[in-house]
């Protein structure tokens, strides 16, 4: 089969945060409307940070199918589920607690606390997870999320992948651990690039003059090898980046003009 190289990043610029909210809100909404119409149900993969707090536009949102949602986490840190450090525990705070009759709960994929104690074992089980949502036939090897929305750390992180970091060359498992991240809190287990690169749609979101010098690398100097500039979906995924005028003040790579 001829290999086509992935589609190049598009990069939406939205002038306040507030219209990065929006904007953000109504391509989830677009992306869930096309999961529901072609298989009754939207596959969508979280991260923890500051991206919960940019999908308050779902809020309160008609057009959100709640009961449709399959929610896993990009990355999760080993805590338990409702610890201040928990990502899960932040999406609930900020987002699923906020919306009636929401996400059933068992469509809420969480890491078992049970396992906090087995890094191993506790990621071979969300693996299993993963492998369960999506059906796997034998001859099938990565699971497809309709979506998986992304934040960016200083260093160029994504997920609890970070530079250096051995995990950045894992071609076979789809979920792993670190017990080093350079974050607090150091236990973390993540989603890894055959996961990542597989995606029907990859976001990444950020926000604010702080992501400036970051975004800049990322985007215009991708041969650099930053993590974040490695997420490359394979054809036909696609990949955005949802930012603002002052995270993207640095940015030479061409905007493409969002159309609501
Ligand atoms: O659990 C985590 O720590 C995250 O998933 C991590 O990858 C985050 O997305 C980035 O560090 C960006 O964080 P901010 O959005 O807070 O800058």
């Amino acid at each position: 089969m001829p290999h086509t190289a992935p589609d190049p990043p598009v990069l939406c610029v939205f002038p306040t945060p507030a219209e990065l909210v929006d904007g953000l809100a109504h391509f989830i909404i677009k992306a869930q409307k096309e999961s529901v119409e072609k298989k009754g149900r939207f596959t969508i993969a979280l991260s923890g940070g500051s991206l919960p707090k940019q999908l308050s536009g779902l809020i309160n949102n008609p057009a959100v199918k709640w009961d449709k949602w399959h929610v896993f986490y990009a990355d999760e840190r080993v805590v338990p589920l409702d610890h201040e450090d928990s990502n899960h525990a932040l999406c609930v705070r900020e987002l699923f607690s906020k919306v009636t009759p929401g996400v059933p709960r068992e469509q809420i994929h969480t890491i078992d606390p049970d396992l906090l104690d087995d890094l191993e074992e506790l990621s071979d089980a969300y693996e299993k997870e993963l492998i369960q949502e999506f059906a796997m036939k034998d001859s099938a090897r990565f699971p497809v999320f309709d979506l998986i929305l992304l934040g960016i750390g200083p260093d160029g992180h994504t997920c609890s992948l970070f530079p250096g970091h051995e995990l950045l060359s894992e071609e076979d498992r789809w979920v792993a651990y670190i017990e080093d991240s350079p974050k607090p809190p150091p236990k973390r287990i993540t989603f890894t690039y055959p996961v990542l690169n597989h995606a029907a749609r990859v976001a990444f979101v950020a926000s604010g003059a702080g992501k400036q010098d970051t975004l800049h690398t990322v985007l215009d100097e991708p041969e650099q090898g930053l993590p974040a500039s490695r997420v490359r979906p394979a054809h036909p995924g696609h990949l955005y980046w949802f930012v603002d005028q002052a995270a993207a003040e640095k940015v030479q790579y061409p905007r493409t003009p969002f159309k609501l």
